[in-house]
């Protein structure tokens, strides 16, 4: 099945999607994780944790650690594969960092991964996305600027173009719109 934001915007035309950004809601990012208290004082690095503190676990400077992510800002996904394209174990995997940690780690990341999974696959698998381009035909490169504050951020708005991959994925759509 087609994720809903895919079905509403794009088939009404069945050429080009612009878009400000606004139905690509997989691309928001949360910056901190959630506050927890510590029960009992500890030290970490030298730095003592009193009981009663709390610590708020920043999961976005994580996820961009250089040492673990080189040009953590750049799209890579083949930083994650060994030379063969497999999956490379000693490459931290983001999402022992993006869900937690330990006692409350989020229980609902499984259905989460899954989610995602099958929505980013149905979308490759239905449309090419590209840069959008400008009055003269010059692609537009999103500025990569998110938005200044939040917890859970997203990019500044940016336009890109969305279009089906074939005549077929066209009318897939068009039919998923019918029922
Ligand atoms: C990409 C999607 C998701 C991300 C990034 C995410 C991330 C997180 C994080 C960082 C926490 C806090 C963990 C901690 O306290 O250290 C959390 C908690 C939680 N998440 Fe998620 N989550 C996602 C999806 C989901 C889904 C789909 C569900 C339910 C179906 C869910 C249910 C929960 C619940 C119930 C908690 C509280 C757990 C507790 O305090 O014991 N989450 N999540």
């Amino acid at each position: 099945m087609l994720p809903q934001f895919v079905q509403s915007e794009s088939v009404n035309t069945g050429e080009e999607l612009h878009t400000k950004g606004r139905s690509l809601n997989f691309v928001h990012s949360i910056r901190n994780g959630v506050a927890h208290v510590v029960t009992a004082e500890d030290v970490y690095e030298g730095y003592r944790i009193p009981a009663g503190s709390v610590v708020i676990p920043n999961q976005w400077a994580m996820l961009h650690d250089e040492t673990l992510y080189p040009n953590p800002s750049t799209f890579s996904p083949e930083r994650f594969l060994d030379a063969e394209g497999r999956i490379d174990p000693t490459v931290k995997d983001p999402a022992q960092i993006a869900f937690g940690f330990v006692r409350r780690i989020c229980p609902g990341r499984y259905l989460a991964l899954s989610s995602l999974y099958m929505t980013i696959a149905s979308v490759l698998a239905t449309f090419n996305i590209e840069k959008a381009v400008d009055a003269d035909g010059l692609p537009i490169t999103p500025s990569g600027e998110y938005m200044p504050s939040g917890v859970v951020i997203s990019p500044l708005p940016f336009k890109v173009s969305i279009k089906p991959r074939s005549a077929a994925t066209k009318a897939a759509i068009q039919d998923q719109q019918n029922v």
